[in-house]
């Protein structure tokens, strides 16, 4: 956690990027649609490492592909660079994103061809951008190996054969073979045992230091993504309402969903109960009026129903640093008790 993201230079934008998808439950003919991302903005600075969260089908997932352009956007724009990558011909973005982002997805098991060595996973991404020689391949697999921690001799294993940890590793050295700038990682660690997460979270640490690679880190475990990024994205109905230096979350996080989150999985020091809400995540087939989060909120009103909240600073951290979506947000510094009863008189 060492970059100043006011003064490092923007590797990716989004703006107002919106997903939308033909609802799975509705059958080929029906006109229900699912809106995944509904207007989502993120600058990311380079050597940053971002940690998006929210709660399961809020568009994290979406949003991590929209990033490395495996999404396309319904409409908005994804800019690497400062170049819109949907303006380009299909082959140079396809080159663009193939040789400067790399995705580690949830479940190795199947990110994986089980039947090919992981000699053949790791220069499949070497052969198709056409990189050095075939003994020079070989030779850069050595090294992807090893900088993921596993022995030359894992090369000739099948991905089957190993551990979900080594697993992991293979998929996180195949998302390095060709030396992305940008590392985008989609709940890296949630399909295994928990006894290796900590160790593939210090790896992707180790990793990003050691590279200087910018990392998206995609999770609901809000306390690690807290503990390991420099800034905490909350995404609520395929919006991002809150984007926060993470040594200001939660006491400082602005949005009363940030906060509400973060109670319900307190640290070891608070083990207090959580702010209560009203109902669930509404339908992301149809959004609510106005701002996505007023039907669960305790601070709603009738502004909040027609008005979506524009972003705005929030006062922590660096200015521009911290920005949130909100018409009535929760005072900087608020303890969990304060939003605890003013929710509950609200109920
Ligand atoms: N290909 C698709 N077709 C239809 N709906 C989709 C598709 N992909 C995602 N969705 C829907 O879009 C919304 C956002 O999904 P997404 O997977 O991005 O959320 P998420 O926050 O990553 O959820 P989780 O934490 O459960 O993985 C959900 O309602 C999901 O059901």
């Amino acid at each position: 956690m060492t970059t100043d993201p006011g003064t490092a230079e923007t590797l990716l934008e989004l703006a107002d990027v919106h997903v939308v998808h033909r609802a799975r439950s509705g059958g080929l003919f029906s006109r229900d649609r699912v809106h995944a991302l509904t207007g989502a903005d993120l600058t990311v600075a380079a050597g940053q490492t971002v940690g998006v969260v929210g709660e399961s089908g809020c568009g994290k997932s979406t949003l991590a592909k929209v990033l490395v352009g495996l999404q396309r956007p319904t409409s908005g724009t994804v800019s690497f660079r400062g170049r819109d990558l949907w303006s380009m011909k299909d082959a140079e973005r396809r080159t663009l994103i193939g040789s400067s982002t790399g995705m580690i997805f949830q479940d190795p098991s199947t990110a994986l061809n089980r039947r090919l060595p992981v000699r053949q996973v790791l220069r499949d991404p070497l052969n198709v951008h056409r990189r050095g020689t075939a003994q020079w391949r070989d030779g850069r697999v050595r090294e992807l190996l090893d900088l993921v921690g596993l022995p030359p001799s894992a090369a000739d294993q099948l991905p089957g054969r190993l551990s979900g940890g080594q697993r992991q590793r293979v998929a996180i050295a195949r998302a390095l073979a060709l030396e992305p700038e940008l590392l985008i990682a989609d709940e890296p660690t949630s399909a295994l045992d928990v006894s290796v997460r900590a160790q593939i979270l210090n790896l992707l640490l180790d990793l990003k230091d050691r590279l200087g690679l910018t990392l998206v880190f995609v999770s609901h475990d809000i306390q690690t993504v807290r503990r390991m990024s420099d800034q905490v994205i909350t995404m609520y109905l395929g919006r991002v309402v809150e984007r926060t230096p993470s040594q200001a979350v939660p006491d400082h996080a602005r949005h009363p969903y940030t906060r509400a989150l973060f109670s319900a999985t307190p640290g070891l020091l608070s083990p207090i109960n959580p702010i209560p809400l009203v109902g669930s995540v509404p339908s992301a087939t149809r959004p609510p009026s106005g701002c996505p989060f007023r039907t669960r909120c305790w601070k709603a009103d009738d502004v909040c129903a027609t008005e979506m909240p524009a972003m705005r600073a929030g006062g922590a951290g660096p200015s521009g640093d911290h920005l949130f979506r909100c018409h009535h947000p929760v005072p900087a510094g608020a303890t969990d008790l304060d939003l605890i009863s003013q929710a509950q008189e609200r109920q």
